[in-house]
């Protein structure tokens, strides 16, 4: 007779293999989730880090298919449509979502998949996949939030001012989330984000 298995069977990996699983980091633009995610790669290469789909432009040095997939509107909308989004959200009047396919691929695989997505892309894991583990990054304040985005001296005053705004509302959004680390010291939030990823 045939055996049936349990659902929970097709998420099982090959022997010896610990299940894969996905992480969500999240925060406001220029609290340093992408530095932080960047430090995190280097110590542990093991990890899978989702290259998102934007349709915002290439800043200097942004390479296609390293930090995003850079498509045009009507693209990203094909996709969309195609149901090819995990998530996908606006922000800052662009587009930006996560592979669907790429991802779960690496979770069945067994990988630690980290995503870095803003807040509503985040709500959206947090729904579809509950098991996943969230962390949110704070600024240790909003002026230096303010600071950190102009240091960085990549985006138009425009775009700095909907980050700063879109801010306000995404550091209210903190405790929807499992862990809350603040980046304050970068080599102390960055030991925080290990110790919640390998605990
Ligand atoms: N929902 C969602 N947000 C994303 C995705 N990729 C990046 N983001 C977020 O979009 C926001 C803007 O990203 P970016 O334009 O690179 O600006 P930055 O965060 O200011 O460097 C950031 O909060 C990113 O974390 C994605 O695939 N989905
Ligand atoms: N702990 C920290 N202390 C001071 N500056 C930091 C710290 N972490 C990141 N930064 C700086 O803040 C700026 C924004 O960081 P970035 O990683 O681009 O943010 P995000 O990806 O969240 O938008 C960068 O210039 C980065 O070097």
């Amino acid at each position: 007779m045939m055996q049936v298995l349990p659902i929970q069977s097709c998420a099982t990996t090959k022997e010896g293999q610990s299940p894969g699983k996905l992480i969500v980091l999240t925060g406001p633009s220029g609290v340093g989730k992408g530095t932080l995610m960047r430090s995190l790669l280097q110590r542990h290469p093991e990890l899978y880090y989702s290259v998102s789909v934007t349709t915002r432009s290439p800043r200097p040095g942004e390479i296609n298919g390293k930090n995003y997939y850079f498509i045009s509107r009507r693209k990203f909308e094909q996709l969309v449509a195609q149901g090819q989004f995990l998530e996908w959200a606006e922000f800052a009047g662009n587009y930006y979502g996560t592979p669907r396919e790429a991802v779960l691929n690496q979770v069945l695989s067994g990988k630690l998949v980290v995503l870095e997505i803003e807040l509503e892309g985040a709500r959206q894991i947090r729904i579809s996949f509950p098991s996943a583990l969230s962390i949110f990054i704070l600024p240790p304040s909003f002026e230096e939030l303010e600071k950190r985005i102009r240091g960085r001296g990549q985006d138009s005053e425009e775009a700095i001012a909907r980050r700063l705004c879109r801010a306000k509302v995404e550091i209210k959004a903190a405790d929807e989330f499992d862990v809350q680390i603040v980046n304050n010291d970068f080599e102390t939030a960055l030991n925080a984000i290990e110790a919640a990823l390998f605990k």
